[in-house]
């Protein structure tokens, strides 16, 4: 059996609960072989981001190419970029190299505030990377600021799907984790049908990494083959059961529990 290679292109998470730290858990509960591209190494705790340092742009240009000589990915996956420079030199390779399978989780702030994408890089990955996506994923904040729209209805949610999917994202994820509705749903828009994944909205603070992991399961599931709505299938429930059995680490927003998706299918006794 060929075993499925999946990239993230990210920023470090020292508190182990977002980032590249999130992506590499789920690659590997999710069996995929997971690889890291890292663009800044962030100081990182459940209580918030204390420090960013960046990765001097040789040094990114260098992993990328250790990987593209060497091992090819399946899918590939984009986190906190930081600057306009990491977005030109990522869309660049990942052009070159035709790494296909692209998904661009458009991360902008940290769930504690700390921004991780300086505010004239919107536009640059609009410009850029939102082109080359197989599937992009904002959450309704960053939908809001790639479409300059305020987002309050569903309404509002599908008309910014479809203006995303015009800058020419193949798929459209506009997560629900930021509504205030009862239920959480994500919208999913394919450039033709709108489809709504709903579920239990969990009451925790233990959130942090919520969109890296639900990105990173998408990925692993499209580099083993999968069609998009099975891939989110996947990471919809991989999600879920990361935030309902929560693990109440640290003293601020906690991380979700990677184990959990494997852990419930042993449970009940399903494999
Ligand atoms: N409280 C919650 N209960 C259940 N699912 C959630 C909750 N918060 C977020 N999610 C799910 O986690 C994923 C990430 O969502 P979101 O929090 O909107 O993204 P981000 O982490 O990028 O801000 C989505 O699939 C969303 O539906
Ligand atoms: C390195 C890195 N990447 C991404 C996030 C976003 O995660 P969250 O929105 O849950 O804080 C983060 N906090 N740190």
């Amino acid at each position: 059996m060929e075993i499925s290679k999946s990239l993230t292109i990210a920023g470090s998470d020292s508190g182990g609960g977002a980032g590249i730290q999130a992506d590499l858990k789920t690659f590997q509960e999710l069996s995929s072989y997971g690889m890291s591209v890292i663009t800044a190494v962030t100081s990182q705790n459940t209580k918030g981001v204390h420090d960013v340092h960046p990765i001097p742009m040789k040094h990114i240009a260098s992993q990328l190419e250790a990987i593209a000589t060497d091992v090819n990915p399946q899918a590939v996956k984009t986190g906190m970029l930081g600057d306009m420079d990491t977005i030109h030199l990522i869309a660049d390779r990942v052009r070159q190299y035709e790494w296909k399978n692209l998904v661009v989780d458009p991360v902008m702030v940290a769930k504690g505030g700390a921004r991780l994408l300086e505010e004239q890089a919107v536009s640059t990955i609009k410009q850029t990377l939102i082109p080359l996506a197989s599937v992009v994923t904002p959450n309704i904040p960053e939908a809001e600021a790639l479409t300059d729209k305020q987002i309050k209805t569903m309404e509002d949610r599908k008309e910014a799907a479809v203006l995303l999917a015009q800058m020419g994202a193949q798929t459209v994820i506009i997560k629900g984790g930021h509504g205030t509705e009862d239920k959480v749903s994500d919208l999913l828009f394919d450039g033709e049908e709108f489809t709504i994944y709903e579920g239990e909205r969990y009451s925790t603070r233990n959130t942090h990494g919520t969109g890296c992991t639900f990105s990173a399961a998408i990925t692993a599931e499209l580099a083993k083959g999968n069609n998009i709505r099975q891939a989110v299938t996947v990471a919809k429930e991989f999600i879920e059961l990361a935030i309902k059995e929560d693990l109440h680490i640290g003293s601020g927003h906690g991380p979700t529990n990677h184990w959990a998706y494997n852990q419930y299918y042993k449970r009940n006794g399903i494999n």
